[in-house]
């Protein structure tokens, strides 16, 4: 790819923002930035677009939707669709996925480079509080920014002593940059959001899995049993099934196999081997020793609720500062953080306030609290619940497993969080986190005007049980 600007005859120029990381964070701070008038420079050591575009949402997102129209096909002949039985080839997958980001990368360099985004392409360190230098091919060189937002995101995390091996055991971030393998048998390790929508991903798309977890997949997520069983009684209609108590020890080759050892001294044999273990926060070879700016013990950048390090004028935003590490989150850090370098705002970090989702076979959408949090904060958590087994549209589309799930306060009736599952949740969560008054925003749902039918529908469904079924008809149908 060219490059739109070279670092070479950059020395120490001065910007009014420098921003380390060209992710959704970073990617986006630069725009909000430069739309607002300011002098900006971003610097990617890697490719544009981070993890999410490259190696993460975007071409997962890609691969989903090729996965969830092979589970469709499973209907299409009583729907009158008839003709030769279809396949998945995750191979060509891979080519589909790498023509999209390739695109998603060209229009998000033009954007920035009509909005007089310098693009640095470099590896940055600081070498003053307010000075970064830029390795780059042709040399280095440095800039000075009044104000530094690091956003430089978070790589795979690897049990101790386990490596990956080109094209045989490999990590995400491998899997997205080198085509995939050909074998037909695949050991997924880890139970975490990768491990369960790739579980999904592969096996839709032709391949054989081995899935094994240490605990059920999604526990130490805050999505509900409710949607978790859901989600794997999808799993197990398709035959994926995880099996737990696996504590992954040692990997290795042997002739044309690759295996995995577990602390129980059970191997298992692939082809190939996708290790979901988790990711760790990026910071290594930033200086950070010139500055004040500290690390917690797990290396998450530590900052203010205003996303503010211990240096003043240096903000981290994004999967660096964690601990849920997801796109939507690094965006939303990304507009806070410009807001208030640029006055206009006082907000405070609110990840609770961030859509979650998990992309498998079903989808799984959460907002705000669960109902332990409620009860922590000493609230009286009413559940307002519908099902899409009975919407019209969901019948329709043969897609009618999952749920709307609201939390409502019993005194109060504001709205506390919510779950949404199935087909489309990853769009549907939109309306539970657009209210910004989130005291009186069910009494805006359940006057709101739907189309018919649609999805969207059993979100007005599940806040019409919270006045039918709790008693909350005062607050919800009241005065507005
Ligand atoms: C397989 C997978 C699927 C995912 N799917 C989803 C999803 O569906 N939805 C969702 O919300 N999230 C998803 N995520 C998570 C999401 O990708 C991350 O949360 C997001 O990319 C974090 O954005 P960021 O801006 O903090 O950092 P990143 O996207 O990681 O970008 C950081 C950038 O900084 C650069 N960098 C680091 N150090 C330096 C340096 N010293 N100098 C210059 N550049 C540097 C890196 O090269 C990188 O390009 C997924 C992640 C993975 C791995
Ligand atoms: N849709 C999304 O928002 C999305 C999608 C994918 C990834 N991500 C983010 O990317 C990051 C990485 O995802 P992930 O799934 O790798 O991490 P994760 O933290 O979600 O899960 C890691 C899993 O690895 C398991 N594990 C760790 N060491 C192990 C060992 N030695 N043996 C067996 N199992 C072991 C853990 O038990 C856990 O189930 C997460 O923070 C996730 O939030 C987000």
């Amino acid at each position: 790819m060219e490059p739109y600007a070279k670092t070479q005859g950059v020395d120490m120029k001065d910007f009014d923002i420098g921003i380390i990381g060209s992710g959704p964070g970073g990617y986006r701070a630069a725009v909000l930035a430069a739309l607002r008038g300011q002098k900006v420079a971003i610097i990617e050591r890697a490719t544009w677009g981070g993890t999410c575009l490259n190696r993460g949402c975007v071409p997962k997102k890609d691969w989903h939707e090729s996965a969830k129209w092979i589970e469709q096909s499973q209907h299409f002949e009583q729907r009158g669709i008839v003709g030769s039985p279809l396949r998945g080839d995750l191979g060509r997958a891979w080519k589909h996925q790498h023509e999209v980001v390739n695109t998603v990368r060209q229009s998000y360099l033009d954007y920035l480079k009509r909005l007089g985004v310098r693009m640095l392409e470099g590896s940055a360190q600081f070498i003053g509080r307010h000075e970064l230098q830029i390795d780059t091919a042709e040399g280095q060189t440095q800039i000075h920014c009044d104000k530094i937002i690091i956003a430089t995101g978070s790589r795979p995390a690897l049990p101790p002593g386990i490596e990956t091996v080109a094209h045989r055991i490999l990590h995400s971030d491998e899997l997205f940059d080198t085509d995939v393998p050909e074998g037909k048998r695949v050991i997924i390790v880890g139970g975490g959001i990768i491990g369960t929508e790739f579980a999904y991903i592969f096996t839709m798309l032709g391949r054989q899995v081995t899935w094994l977890v240490h605990s059920e997949p999604l526990s130490h997520t805050r999505y509900s049993e409710q949607a978790k069983d859901a989600l794997r009684d999808a799993l197990a209609a398709l035959k994926i099934e995880a099996q737990s108590g696996f504590v992954l020890k040692k990997v290795g080759i042997r002739g044309d196999l690759a295996w995995v050892e577990g602390a129980d001294g059970q191997r298992h044999e692939a082809d190939w081997v996708l290790l979901a273990t988790g990711r760790h926060p990026q910071t290594q070879g930033l200086g950070l020793e010139h500055t004040a700016v500290r690390r917690d013990e797990r290396g998450f950048i530590v900052t203010d609720a205003g996303l503010e390090t211990d240096e003043p004028g240096v903000y981290a935003i994004g999967d660096v500062v964690g601990p849920l590490m997801n796109a939507n989150q690094a965006l939303a850090d990304a507009t806070l953080v410009v807001d208030r370098i640029l006055g206009k705002s006082e907000a405070r970090r609110e990840p609770l306030w961030v859509p979650e989702l998990v992309y498998s076979a079903l989808e799984l959408a959460r907002i705000g609290m669960d109902e332990e949090q409620a009860e922590d904060a000493d609230l009286e958590p009413a559940v307002g619940f519908a099902a899409f087994e009975t919407s019209p549209r969901a019948l329709g589309q043969d897609d009618a497993a999952g749920f709307v799930r609201l939390l409502a306060d019993m005194d109060s009736g504001a709205f506390l969080g919510g779950e949404i599952v199935g087909r489309d949740a990853g769009e549907l969560i939109h309306l539970l986190a657009q209210g910004s008054d989130r005291d009186t925003v069910l009494r805006q749902w359940i006057s709101a005007r739907y189309n018919h039918p649609a999805r969207a529908e059993e979100v007005l469904n599940a806040t019409e049980t919270l006045a039918a079924r709790w008693g909350l008809g005062d607050f919800l149908y009241g005065e507005s």
